[in-house]
């Protein structure tokens, strides 16, 4: 049974992370960070900027980090004074918060995914066979989510982006307004809030009178509670390190 702390448990996606935990047998939610209340449906909540006492108190084996940046900040304070690992989906890091995750990679297991539904997976592995099938075709990246998401483009788009940078030279563009020519290796990129979208993607390939469509959409949050208590689970007793998602999904 892993003993796991949920970063962020009265959130729209941490609250999806304890209710997900609380119907496995094979995973026990045993104390959440929020903070504005100090416990929630008998789960005790805590600032994370007490992670370090909490873990040790509650014997925690894993994080599950779905907060804000500064808040992740703490919780990995607190993993890394008593050699928890972290499972972190919280997007939106400036470049110092993520080089301090990846300094703590050497000394605790670390997972990041921008993303933990196991579509989103297959849909990196297929943008990086289209991208390199299609080289001069013109590409447009979209994403819509709920009107209280506050970091924008999303942290999957941003993955997204990546993918077929790590193929092809292109230059984002972020929205266009105005008279704005589109350049041969420029890639739109477009953010909508409404509503409580839970998180649709999709990356268009249009040239040679056709267009490829790549998308996904997350139905339920469950999703992404699923994949980050399974990477919680897989990252206990590992070693050390700065692990990918893709790595559970191959695994499982
Ligand atoms: N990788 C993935 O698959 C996914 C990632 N996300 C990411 O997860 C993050 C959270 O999203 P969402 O659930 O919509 O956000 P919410 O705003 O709904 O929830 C944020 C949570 O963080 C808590 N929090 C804020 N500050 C602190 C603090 N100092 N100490 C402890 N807890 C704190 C809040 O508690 P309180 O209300 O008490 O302040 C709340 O529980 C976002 O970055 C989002 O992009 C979301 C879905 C999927
Ligand atoms: O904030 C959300 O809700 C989501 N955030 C993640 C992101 O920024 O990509 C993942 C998912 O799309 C939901």
């Amino acid at each position: 049974m892993t003993r796991i702390a949920v970063c962020g448990a009265t959130g729209r996606s941490g609250a999806a992370v304890v209710e997900a935990g609380r119907a496995r047998d094979d995973v026990e939610v045993v104390a959440g960070f929020a903070s504005t209340a100090d416990e929630t449906d008998d789960l005790p909540l805590r600032p994370a900027s007490e992670a370090g006492t909490v873990l040790e108190e509650y014997d925690v084996d894993a994080v599950v980090d779905f907060s804000t940046p500064e808040a992740t900040m703490d919780v990995l304070a607190g993993c890394l004074d008593n050699g928890v690992a972290l499972a972190v989906a919280t997007t939106g890091f400036d470049e110092a918060q993520s080089e301090r995750l990846r300094e703590a990679a050497e000394e605790i297991p670390v997972l990041k995914a921008t993303n933990f539904s196991r579509g989103i997976q297959a849909l990196l592995r297929t943008v990086r066979a289209a991208v390199g099938a299609l080289e001069d075709y013109d590409l447009e990246l979209m994403e819509s989510h709920h009107n209280g998401k506050v970091d924008a483009p999303s942290g999957t788009a941003n993955t997204i982006l990546e993918t077929v940078q790590e193929q092809r030279d292109v230059e984002p563009v972020y929205g266009r307004e105005g008279h704005a020519p589109r350049a041969d290796d420029e890639i739109g990129v477009f953010a909508r809030r409404a509503g409580d979208i839970r998180g649709e993607h999709e990356l268009v390939l249009a040239g040679n009178d056709e267009v490829l469509s790549l998308s996904h959409r997350a139905e339920d949050r469950g999703v992404f509670a699923a994949g980050a208590l399974d990477a919680a689970q897989w990252l206990v007793g590992r070693d050390p390190g700065w692990y990918d998602f893709g790595a559970v999904v191959d695994d499982a």
